[in-house]
């Protein structure tokens, strides 16, 4: 139990059908067993993030001002840049040595959620870089896109529709996140690391990591191992409403990242998360009798606001005034 597993997710793509159940059975083997895998041959280019790492470069190399144009603190919709410890992941530690870009699926002010006030939509706020907002908004239609052909063969092997979750992720709450990890430098406490362990809030989570390295996974004996980089894949990973969703059948894993030193590291997470009014209700097939739903249901848009108040102190003080 110390090394995740690497899926070659080619036959997802192929037009022959009849390849789906063997990656099927790899995918739910390692939700099982894991909640954590590799998967490889996916259709995302090395060159799109080659441009991806240097917009993210580029971005958190502008003046602190510039960043805090579109500083997340001061949206209700989730959208801009985290500065270093705006989020603290574990709850015992000190807050997070990183800092962050997150965009979700835009909607215009003038759209018909956004002017109901509907939790999470809103526009997206993209930096002033050239060709920033372009390269973003493609990568997030197509992260959307890959992270649906996997909850396809999720739901193949979950024995339940195929397209069961298409409709459910169409116009989601997804997030895509660009990180910088700054390297440690001597006054940083030991405590402080770049993300404290935490599960991910949402369904899947797809995550591009450099060649830095830092990432740990907790195995089922508790221990910490390394979830080293692997050129060419995503790191995939079940989130807490997927683990609520299944009924446990597939395990939401505790990870963290180790602080690189000497370098600064980048990683691109993307967190698909279903349309806002989404009821997260246990699965056909997730229980029986011996087996009954663990969960209450709960809206896909509640169930996240609810995590992004235990990881953001400035989102328990808006919910404080409500
Ligand atoms: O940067 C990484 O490698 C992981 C980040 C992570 O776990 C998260 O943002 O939820
Ligand atoms: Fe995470």
């Amino acid at each position: 139990m110390n090394t995740l597993p690497i899926i070659d997710i080619a036959p997802l793509y192929s037009d022959d059908q009849n390849a789906w159940p063997a990656v099927a059975e790899q995918i739910d083997h390692a939700c099982r067993e894991w909640g954590f895998f590799y998967i490889t041959s996916h259709p995302i280019s090395p060159a799109r993030i080659a441009e991806l790492l240097s917009a993210a470069k580029a971005f958190f190399a502008l003046p602190a001002e510039e960043k805090l144009k579109i500083d997340i603190t001061q949206t209700a919709h989730h959208r801009g840049y985290g500065a270093i410890a705006t989020e603290q992941l574990d709850p015992s530690k000190p807050s997070d040595l990183k800092e962050t870009f997150d965009m979700g699926f835009h909607m215009d002010l003038n759209h018909p959620e956004v002017l109901a006030g509907k939790p999470l939509r809103g526009p997206n706020r993209h930096p002033d870089l050239a060709g920033w907002t372009e390269l973003m908004e493609q990568h997030y239609g197509d992260m959307q896109g890959l992270a649906k052909t996997l909850l396809r063969a999720m739901a193949l092997a979950l024995n339940i529709e195929r397209d069961f979750f298409d409709s459910r992720f169409n116009e989601p709450i997804s997030v895509l996140r660009m990180i910088h990890y700054p390297p440690r430098h001597t006054a940083t406490s030991a405590e402080q690391q770049g993300a404290g362990a935490h599960t991910d809030y949402g369904c899947v989570t797809l995550l591009y990591q450099d060649d830095a390295g830092g990432l740990q996974v907790r195995n089922r004996d508790g221990e910490w191992i390394d979830a080293p980089p692997i050129a060419g894949s995503f790191v995939v990973n079940i989130g807490d409403m997927l683990a609520r969703w299944s009924n446990d059948r597939y395990t939401s894993t505790p990870h963290r990242v180790i602080s690189p030193s000497g370098v600064d590291r980048y990683s691109m997470p993307f967190f698909a998360e279903p349309h806002p009014d989404t009821l997260i209700d246990c699965l056909p097939n997730c229980s029986s009798a011996d087996n009954p739903p663990k969960y209450s249901p709960v809206t896909s848009a509640a169930y996240l606001l609810s995590r992004f108040a235990d990881t953001y102190a400035y989102r328990r003080e808006e919910q404080a005034q409500v």
